[in-house]
């Protein structure tokens, strides 16, 4: 649990900041002088101290100068909480080494603060780090302090190794020493994650150096290092940029996430987990814009499941949808790679087959039939009604003249009896069609 002094002479103030920062996660002291506060600081180690800025023996930015010269205290959070809006001992307070004032007015600003201090300073991370340092003695300082956030760590001595790793791995974040020994720098292994071909080029990088020249520190954020630490390295300044950026790159990647899901949750049928229509549209267009460039076939097939209404009736629309979402998986499973399948209303499919003339795609069609003759999709018997039709460049089909005529040939398929396929060939639709023709 988080340590926090309270310095007030106002026991009331005292109380009311007391259920302020226990609410927040914060265990609580208090000391009602300045002198007090300070003995008590020098005895244990407060993470978060709030004095406020009428004690009755020290002026705020004397306690504050105090405070930070003793042991401990360069990081600790340091509030002055104040009755008066006085600029000047604020200023004074502040250049004293005060973190933030905060008005005894506004103690819901104060609130807010200290539950993200809290959340912040609790927050175990987890994540893996790639860490390339050549010392030894500053490996085992870093690594105990990311292990100490909850991180996992890969730590390297040569960029070389570390370079192969990262290749494999799953990395939140990147340190590396900029000069390292062996024959890869660490500039090197910044400019080879920052040039690779994957969603990983993005991780955050934080460089470490003992030079100190400005232009040099340009370079590397030319470069793609996202930032920034010189040697001998401050452990709590280290900590804080690790925690910014691993909890901004996670939160980014889960963006992404979310994004990627609801694009393809958009694109996807519920039913039966195929594109609809609004993705086979989306999709086409390239299928098209490919047969006329290379000048190469295209054909599509309406699949139109036979008597679906009839099968509500008898066995109920959840069994029909069941049917419907075995049909479909099994639908995805037996198209070729290259194929498209997509829902494009109630009982009818849609498949565009490319690089397929209307003899190819007949087979493939008919083999299909005869196999959702055996499949029985939720212990039903199934049966399709295929119409094909192939792109005619000479007419510039598009995606909707090129399924009215499938759909042409698709109800001839159903007069013919369902269960069979057809093709429509120069605006007629043509019951048989052999290898030969
Ligand atoms: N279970 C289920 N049924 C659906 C779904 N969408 C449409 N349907 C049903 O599909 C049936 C389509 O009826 P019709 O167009 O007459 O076609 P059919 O009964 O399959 O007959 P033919 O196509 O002539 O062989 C309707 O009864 C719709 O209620 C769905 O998502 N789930």
């Amino acid at each position: 649990m988080l340590n926090a002094l309270v310095i007030d002479s106002s026991p009331m103030f005292c109380e009311h900041m007391i259920d302020l920062l226990e609410s927040a996660g914060f265990n609580v002291e208090t000391a009602e002088s300045g002198a007090d506060g300070l003995g008590k600081a020098a005895q244990a180690r407060y993470r978060l101290v709030c004095c406020s800025d009428n004690l009755p023996d020290y002026a705020s930015s004397e306690f504050c100068s105090q405070l930070r010269a003793l042991s401990g205290y360069d990081f600790a959070t340091l509030l002055v909480l104040t009755e008066h809006d006085n600029s000047k001992i604020l200023k004074q307070a502040l250049l004293a080494g005060a973190t933030d004032i905060f008005s005894k007015n506004d103690m819901a600003e104060m609130d807010t603060y200290l539950s993200r201090l809290s959340q912040r300073e609790s927050r175990q991370l987890s994540g893996r780090v790639l860490f390339i340092e050549d010392s030894r003695v500053l490996q085992t300082i870093i690594i105990d302090l990311l292990t100490d956030m909850g991180l996992d760590v890969d730590a390297y001595n040569y960029a070389e190794s570390a370079w192969e790793a990262f290749k494999g791995g799953d990395y939140d974040l990147v340190i590396t020493d900029i000069m390292l020994e062996g024959s890869m720098s660490g500039i090197t292994l910044v400019r080879k994650i920052r040039r690779m071909q994957s969603e990983y080029s993005n991780v955050p990088i934080i460089a470490t150096s003992g030079f100190d020249n400005m232009s040099r520190k340009i370079e590397l954020f030319h470069l793609g290092v996202n930032d920034y630490v010189s040697k001998p390295i401050v452990r709590e300044e280290l900590r804080q940029r690790v925690f910014n950026h691993i909890t901004s790159y996670q939160t980014t990647q889960e963006l992404r996430t979310q994004q990627k899901s609801l694009h393809s949750l958009a694109m996807l049928d519920e039913t039966t987990g195929l594109f609809n229509r609004h993705a086979l549209r989306e999709f086409a267009s390239k299928y098209f814009s490919e047969a006329y460039r290379f000048n190469r076939c295209l054909s599509l097939a309406v699949i139109d499941i036979d008597h679906l209404k009839d099968i509500n009736e008898r066995h109920g629309f959840e069994r029909g949808d069941q049917m419907l979402s075995e049909l479909g998986s099994w639908m995805k499973r037996h198209v070729r790679d290259v194929d498209l399948v997509a829902r494009w209303a109630g009982d009818e499919l849609v498949l565009l087959l490319p690089e397929c003339d209307l003899v190819s795609a007949k087979n493939m069609m008919e083999r299909m039939v005869q196999r959702l003759n055996k499949l029985k999709p939720a212990n039903l018997e199934v049966t399709v009604s295929i119409g094909i039709a192939q792109l005619r460049q000479a007419d510039n089909d598009n995606l909707n003249s090129l399924f009215e005529l499938a759909d042409k040939a698709m109800y001839q398929a159903k007069m013919a009896g369902r269960n069979c396929v057809r093709v429509y060939v120069e605006s007629e639709v043509v019951p048989e069609l052999s290898d030969n023709d």
